[in-house]
């Protein structure tokens, strides 16, 4: 048996609940089963909606899927063994596969439980069983329990949206007479704006109001100092030298992928940047990956991606409304593609990928630039694990390197790597949360090339 504390061949532990007092001991401890707790009070206030909408068999599905929920937020509560799913869907059997694997590295003693697994895992499951327990209660399967917070984070938000799609069309009046640099600049500003936007998700408030209410450009320079690593001078030089395979017979313009995170006011950053690379000839394609299912609370999912752009077409704002109509030329038009591959609803470090979903990591490997967004992304790259401040990012990616990618992400669980000697320690005396707030970002950058 492994003990699950131990560095094995110096890749330090995952972290875990079974650390009392740590930030993956509290969020499975209060975080998730307040989470819970709001997801079965929103299927039980929409209880006259599934019965207007399905009759008795709406209702019955409703008391179902409370009690499969309130089951399992007493296994969670109680630290129950880990239980295999039992859906049927096309990700069954890997998920039950990974359960099997945390189970040979706990070894025999014990039963792998919703404390005493990786932490990663465990967070993932709880939103895979949510899932189960709609699937099982067929009339009401599509029900989306998060919709509602996503939804009212977008309008909460929709003024510092509509300062962001005024601001693009500015840029956009002069874009012809635009330098090199000029053109530097504005990518730097847009794509700092896109990492500040994932201040904005849903699950590190327990699903709780997060929104932008401020002008998100006015703010960037007051937010600069809370960026401990920027490694937006090598974003820049991949996206506007990509660095083409000898032989290699790809189209010119680079093809960005963005592996998108947050519904409501970060998606809305995501696609103002997607617009930008496309309109201004960085990119020729943007590849958009979203999740399969309602994921983490506030995640993008296909729904969400189609109902943010009619939205902004609806919007009463002249260059809001103008914006989603560019947003949905470009769907229709193939220069943008929306992507949910299963892996990302699945609990696997992004280092398995290779292996695990190989189909993906091929999809991957056709990008000039991937960026990752947000706080998850960050612990699935890095395997969320214990590991040094000091270690080198490309170090923790344990050679999951696709294609030059860069981790766009605001601090909200204790997982950094790539900072100096000493930054770590420095920021701990300043401000012990400083790991989990959301006030500190990073921008880091790794190329399998050298560039
Ligand atoms: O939307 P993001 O940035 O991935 O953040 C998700 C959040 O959920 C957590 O997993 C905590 O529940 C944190 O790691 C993170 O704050
Ligand atoms: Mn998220």
């Amino acid at each position: 048996m492994i003990a699950a504390d131990q560095p094995v061949d110096g890749v330090p532990p995952s972290l875990s609940a079974r650390v009392i007092g740590s930030f993956a001991f509290l969020t499975v401890k209060d975080r998730l089963p307040t989470i819970l707790t709001k997801v079965i009070d929103t299927i039980h206030r929409n209880k006259n909606k599934f019965l207007e909408e399905y009759g008795e068999n709406g209702i019955d599905a409703e008391k179902q899927t409370i009690s499969l929920l309130s089951k399992m937020r007493n296994e969670l509560q109680t630290d129950k063994p880990i239980l295999l799913l039992t859906d049927n869907l096309q990700d069954t059997e890997s998920w039950n596969e990974y359960m099997r694997r945390q189970q040979r590295l706990l070894g025999d003693q014990e039963s792998v439980s919703w404390f005493k697994c990786p932490w990663l895992y465990v967070e993932c499951y709880m939103y895979r069983r949510i899932q189960e327990a709609l699937i099982l209660n067929p009339p009401i399967s599509s029900f989306d329990v998060f919709k509602e917070v996503k939804t009212q984070s977008f309008f909460d938000s929709q003024k510092a949206a509509m300062t962001l799609c005024t601001y693009l069309a500015d840029i956009y009046k002069n874009m012809e007479k635009l330098s090199k640099d000029q053109l530097g600049e504005y990518f730097n500003k847009l794509l700092q704006v896109s990492l500040w936007g994932n201040k904005c998700d849903l699950s590190i408030s327990a699903g709780q109001e997060n929104s932008q209410k401020t002008s998100p450009i006015d703010s960037l320079n007051s937010l600069q100092a809370f960026v401990l690593v920027d490694d937006s001078n090598r974003v820049w030089s991949a996206l506007s030298s990509p660095q083409r395979q000898a032989g290699s017979v790809k189209p010119a313009g680079a093809r960005v992928d963005i592996v998108l995170d947050n519904a409501g006011f970060e998606l809305v950053t995501d696609l103002i940047l997607a617009d930008f690379l496309v309109s201004s000839g960085l990119a020729r394609q943007v590849h958009l990956h979203g999740k399969c299912f309602p994921w983490f609370v506030s995640d993008v999912t296909a729904n969400d991606f189609q109902w943010t752009i009619r939205q902004a077409m609806a919007a009463n704002h002249r260059w809001m409304s103008k914006s989603g109509a560019q947003w949905q030329k470009y769907v229709k038009e193939g220069v943008w593609c929306y992507h949910d591959h299963p892996f990302w609803t699945q609990p696997h470090e992004f280092c398995d990928m290779a292996a695990d979903a190989p189909d993906l990591y091929a999809a991957l490997q056709e990008a000039d630039l991937v960026l990752f967004k947000g706080d998850l992304n960050y612990r699935k790259l890095t395997g969320d694990r214990d590991w040094d401040h000091t270690v080198d990012f490309s170090t923790a990616l344990r050679g999951f390197e696709p294609a030059p990618l860069c981790s766009l992400r605001t601090l909200k669980a204790d997982v950094q790597v790539g900072l100096q000697p000493g930054q770590g320690q420095k920021l701990a005396t300043q401000d012990p949360n400083w790991m989990t707030s959301g006030k500190h970002a990073v921008i880091q950058f790794h190329s399998p090339k050298a560039e």
